[in-house]
């Protein structure tokens, strides 16, 4: 039976090497590795992988056979060959055809949280994020590190939908929002909580203010535009005149500001909101 010091011993190596779990899943997601066994007709074996992905044979074998052992990919046998197929949760979440697909939200987060969480002992010595030490631009301009390229602007942006594409409908539906014919969303980025709140609540007109790059990006692919009951409205939400309505969302966005902000930007919402009590935070 395990001691109980076994057991520390146990949980110390699964926390330390926690960040190589992480790693596996990023790269063969960055690599396609998903996408190409979702798009094969057949499970495909290691020599296959190699030859449509230009990867390295040894640690492809590697990869696919850790991606088996974390049940990220299944493994079958045939011939003295191992041959690999997504698992429900890969083909799920992790390939680009899925309607729920979490790629851009992993690839983000490989690229952006990841690269910042390296920092964290001098985070905490600080106080204050260390996106100038990842990125090399100063910590206030937290979304100038996170748009660092037009690449990257596209990916915040798409990830944040694609985790709305999830929850968002069950997290719209906590609240009874029929009774708001007018509604904003403040910093609500590619507009998808705003679609999925005019499909909910057929009555209601939301308006998705964010930065003009956002705002571009968003209308790019947004065909219920057209009908009038999806409006969008570029501006600083700290400066510019906020959009008249009955019901301001913020999403996501609290947990980037100082308090000080988060009281300036409440505030305003409060003085422009009618009546003022209306304001839901999802942060
Ligand atoms: C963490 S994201 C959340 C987006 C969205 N609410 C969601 O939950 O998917 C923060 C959003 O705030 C926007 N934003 C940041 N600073 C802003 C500002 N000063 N004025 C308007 N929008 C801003 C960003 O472009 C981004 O879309």
């Amino acid at each position: 039976m395990a001691s109980p010091q076994d057991h520390a011993y146990h949980l110390l190596n699964e926390y330390s090497n926690g960040f190589m779990v992480s790693q596996v899943l990023f790269a063969a997601c960055e690599l396609g590795v998903f996408d190409l066994l979702a798009e094969a007709p057949e499970p495909l074996d290691s020599a296959a992988v190699v030859a449509r992905l230009g990867t390295s044979s040894h640690g492809t074998e590697l990869l696919l056979d850790t991606c088996a052992s974390l049940k990220l990919l299944k493994v079958e046998v045939r011939g003295g060959k191992a041959f690999y197929q997504n698992t429900e949760l890969s083909s799920t979440y992790l390939s680009r055809g899925s309607p729920v697909s979490q790629r851009n939200m992993l690839l983000y987060t490989a690229r952006t949280t990841y690269r910042c969480w390296g920092h964290l002992a001098e985070a905490v010595r600080e106080g204050k994020n260390q996106y100038l030490q990842a990125f090399g631009v100063p910590s206030e301009e937290l979304f100038s590190a996170i748009y660092r390229s037009e690449g990257e602007r596209l990916r915040f942006t798409r990830g944040l939908q694609e985790v709305w594409s999830v929850c968002g409908r069950s997290v719209l539906a906590a609240f009874d929002l029929s009774q708001f014919p007018l509604i904003c969303d403040l910093g609500g980025g590619g507009g998808a909580l705003a679609r999925e709140c005019v499909s909910l609540y057929p009555a209601c007109k939301v308006t998705v203010f964010d930065t003009p790059q956002v705002v571009r990006l968003a209308k790019e692919h947004c065909s219920l535009l057209e009908e009038g009951r999806l409006g969008f409205c570029e501006g600083d939400f700290f400066k510019d005149p906020l959009p008249e309505a009955d019901l301001y969302i913020l999403a996501r966005i609290l947990h980037d500001w100082t308090d000080d902000k988060c009281s300036g930007l409440l505030q305003r919402i409060r003085r422009t909101c009618k009546p003022a009590e209306h304001v839901v935070a999802l942060t």
